[in-house]
């Protein structure tokens, strides 16, 4: 037995064109990140791919690239399970900050230490960051214990708590013989991503999936990559 499974980065957002940290911020996508979701859609549709399932994360800029792929796709009714567990890591009092500005408020030598940790996180979100209220009052966060609501996250915490979303909610289903496509983020695909291959903590830390261009594995039926992150167009 064979599965296919197909996940896609979201396209560019209007912060990654501000070069912000974005994390939770629901920002939108910009125009070209629309453009790349449409893109994806069509590379799938001229590859004769179709879905039984989605999975996307409860932000704008994922749901948006999982609906201009599933319009290309005429696929729009299919079911669309959301969870925060596929969420973009959260990025905490960096949320906003730019380049120069991280830079200027906590210096070079700090950014560099943050690049190439693994369970380093950056500072918490405390409640009087500008960005507070709008993420942690969001509605799309309701039904998240309080405990799980993160403040920062290193890139550790991020896959920590997007595998068991994966491997008791989206196995299964590969398993029942849904063809799934998972519309994520860099770093909660990351996680999936890790433990598919196998990739140790210093090497998943220079993988940058591309924005907008998806991607397939075929897995045994121990879920186990016969082909690793093929991608479209390749
Ligand atoms: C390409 C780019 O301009 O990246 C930005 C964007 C905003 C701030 C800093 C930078 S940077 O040029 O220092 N590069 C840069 C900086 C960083 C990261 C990263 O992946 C990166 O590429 C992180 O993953 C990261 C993770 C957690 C805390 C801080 C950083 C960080 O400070």
């Amino acid at each position: 037995t064979e599965y296919t499974v197909v996940m896609v980065r979201h396209g560019e957002s209007e912060w990654n064109k501000a070069n912000k940290f974005c994390g939770w911020f629901n920002a939108d996508l910009s125009p070209k990140g629309k453009e790349e979701a449409n893109a994806a859609g069509k590379a799938l549709k001229d590859s004769g791919y179709s879905f039984d399932l989605a999975y996307t994360s409860v932000l704008t800029r994922a749901n948006e690239t999982l609906d201009a792929i599933l319009g290309e796709l005429g696929q729009k009714s299919i079911p669309i399970k959301k969870s925060w567990r596929l969420n973009e890591r959260h990025y905490g009092g960096l949320t906003g900050l730019n380049k120069a500005e991280t830079a200027k408020k906590y210096g070079d030598a700090q950014v560099l230490t943050w690049r190439r940790s693994f369970d380093v996180p950056p500072p918490q979100m405390g409640s009087d960051h500008e960005y507070y209220d709008i993420i942690n009052k969001d509605e799309r966060y309701k039904d998240v214990s309080s405990e799980d609501m993160p403040s920062c996250e290193s890139l550790e915490l991020t896959i920590k708590r997007a595998l068991p979303y994966w491997s008791e909610e989206i196995v299964p289903n590969i398993k029942a013989g849904k063809k799934i496509i998972i519309a994520a983020h860099g770093n909660s695909l990351r996680g999936i991503v890790k433990y598919l291959d196998e990739i140790s903590d210093k090497d998943i830390m220079e993988l940058n999936l591309p924005t907008g261009i998806p991607f397939y594995y075929k897995l045994d039926e121990n879920m186990k990559p016969i082909v690793s992150m093929q991608f479209l167009g390749d």
